[in-house]
């Protein structure tokens, strides 16, 4: 194939189209450079003559333009607006102290004694604080939790989020196109999707997906894809996407210790998200998205493998954390990274970084490379909060100062992991300071089973304020906390 013909068959059509104007315009400013430098007389006379000699050539040359105007008006990408986002605050009686924590354990009567001193040791070490959330079925007698829970589980986090979502954006829920919900535990049947078409009695065009099993980055990988099909299409306006997370049933009764840290660290949560491709809601949306990027790295067994649902040796099934999770993660993150910096990173950052990796890959035996400066890239990062090792190893490996991973560490004390959700939690952190000014650009970044790492790359419209459903109203004055 020749040069050109590679160079057109990269392209892509609204690219084809963005070029094609170009040399319009090139060509017209050329056309104006000529013309304004002969006298008007003479240019009279010579349009005239133009115009009478190659008449049809010239109204091809105008219907052409017309066409290729109107094509590319009805195929270029329309804006995705992030309109509003809700974060579901439990009641305050569902609040899991370590008090409430060690008394459940106890009274289960499920565990040995090596088991309730490892839970106790991790759960100090957690980086949770006193008022995370949990199921109501911990407060229960009959404490193993049924499918009857996790169904209110996930019902109460998500009709929650999405009540306050469409009273504070105004939008009627009958003019939801696109339904998309993600849960990373539980898939019920009907889906979760199916039950939120249920209980807002939506319409029977709803386009509806259902995310199960993707682990804590779902909610910015179903963001990514409500974005896409946003983007091209004409007929879907608003996309509602609804981010929970069931724990219900995959409380564990064991004594693996890897399945244990799941216990420690995961509580409820749930966001709902608004998003719209109509230009007219510019004026009041929160945030543009400006791209995303998700990469799988589960091609490798240990990253496969590093979160995993199995049975234990009991035959008793548990999500099993490795201890490996933390070197997957930074493996996975670095691959990700070296896609991300040329999409994100300034030219001057982009050229530093080029340089140190041809010279990384021209001394074969250097293997560290250099991690780019992305907070030259981004104001401010919201970083799925998946444990107190995960923030540590992300701060470590991108080099980012405490004020960068604040917002990571303040969440994870105050909400635990509440899987994909997380990074709205965190984004409510920032509106709640009030640290946000239009035109900052914030980058959530999250890392899911299999083993996957995803980024939404945003820019904000207008400056943050905290709204009277912010889920840190009542304690944002506590934050951030000196030691942590
Ligand atoms: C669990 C921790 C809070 C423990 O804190 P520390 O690391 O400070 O403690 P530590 O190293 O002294 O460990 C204390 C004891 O626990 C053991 N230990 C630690 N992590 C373990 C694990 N995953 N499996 C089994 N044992 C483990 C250690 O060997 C040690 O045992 P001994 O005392 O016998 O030597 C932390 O390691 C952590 O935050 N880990 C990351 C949790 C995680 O995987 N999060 C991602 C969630 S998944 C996610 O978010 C994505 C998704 O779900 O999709």
């Amino acid at each position: 194939m020749g040069s050109k013909t590679r160079l057109l068959s990269l392209l892509t059509p609204i690219q084809l189209l963005q070029a094609f104007f170009c040399i319009l315009l090139a060509l017209t400013l050329a056309l104006h450079a000529i013309l304004s430098s002969t006298s008007t007389l003479l240019l009279d006379h010579n349009i005239r003559l133009v115009l009478s000699q190659h008449r049809i050539a010239l109204f091809s040359l105008l219907w052409c333009t017309l066409v290729a105007l109107l094509a590319y008006l009805s195929t270029r990408p329309r804006p995705v607006l992030l309109l509003d986002y809700a974060c579901f605050l439990p009641d305050k009686d569902r609040k899991c102290s370590y008090e409430t924590c060690e008394y459940f354990v106890r009274r289960s009567r499920r565990y040995n004694d090596v088991s309730e001193q490892f839970m106790s040791g991790i759960y100090h070490k957690s980086g949770l604080g006193d008022e995370t959330y949990v199921p109501s079925f911990i407060f229960q007698n009959d404490y193993e939790a049924k499918l009857q829970s996790a169904l209110e589980e996930a019902e109460e986090g998500m009709t929650a989020a999405v009540d306050a979502l469409l009273a504070k954006t105004d939008v009627p829920a009958s003019a939801i196109d696109l339904l998309i919900a993600t849960c990373g535990m539980f898939a019920p049947c009907p889906s979760l999707t199916s039950l939120l078409v249920h209980h807002y009695r939506l319409p029977e065009s709803t386009t509806t997906y259902n995310l199960s099993g993707m682990g804590c980055s779902s909610g910015v990988g179903a963001i990514d894809l409500a974005a896409r099909v946003l983007k091209s299409s004409r007929k879907v306006r608003y996309a509602l996407v609804v981010i929970t997370e069931s724990i219900s049933l995959n409380w564990y009764f064991g004594d693996n210790r890897s399945m244990l840290v799941t216990n420690c660290i995961f509580r409820v949560g749930t966001a709902a998200v608004l998003i719209t491709n109509d230009p007219a809601k510019r004026g009041v949306a929160k945030m543009e998205f400006l791209h995303s990027l998700r990469t799988h790295h589960g091609a490798d067994d240990a990253s496969y493998r590093a979160a995993y649902q199995e049975e234990d040796d009991a035959g008793t099934v548990g999500v099993a954390l490795k201890k490996d999770l933390i070197r997957v993660a930074g493996q996975g993150l670095r691959a990700h990274i070296r896609l991300l910096a040329p999409k994100a990173l300034p030219w001057v950052q982009l050229i530093q970084y080029a340089y140190h990796v041809v010279r990384g890959w021209l001394r074969k035996g250097d293997q560290k490379q250099k991690v780019p400066d992305f907070t030259t890239a981004f104001e401010h990062m919201c970083m799925h909060t998946g444990g107190k090792a995960v923030i540590e190893s992300v701060g470590r490996l991108m080099q980012l100062d405490d004020s960068v991973t604040e917002p990571a560490r303040m969440c994870l004390h105050r909400f635990g992991n509440t899987s994909s959700s997380l990074v709205f939690y965190e984004l409510a952190y920032f509106d709640a300071k009030g640290r946000i000014k239009s035109g900052d650009k914030i980058w959530m970044l999250a890392f899911g089973t299999g083993f996957k790492v995803c980024s939404l790359v945003w820019r904000a419209l207008r400056d943050s304020v905290m709204e009277p459903d912010n889920p840190w109203k009542d304690c944002i004055h506590r934050y951030p906390m000196k030691t942590w």
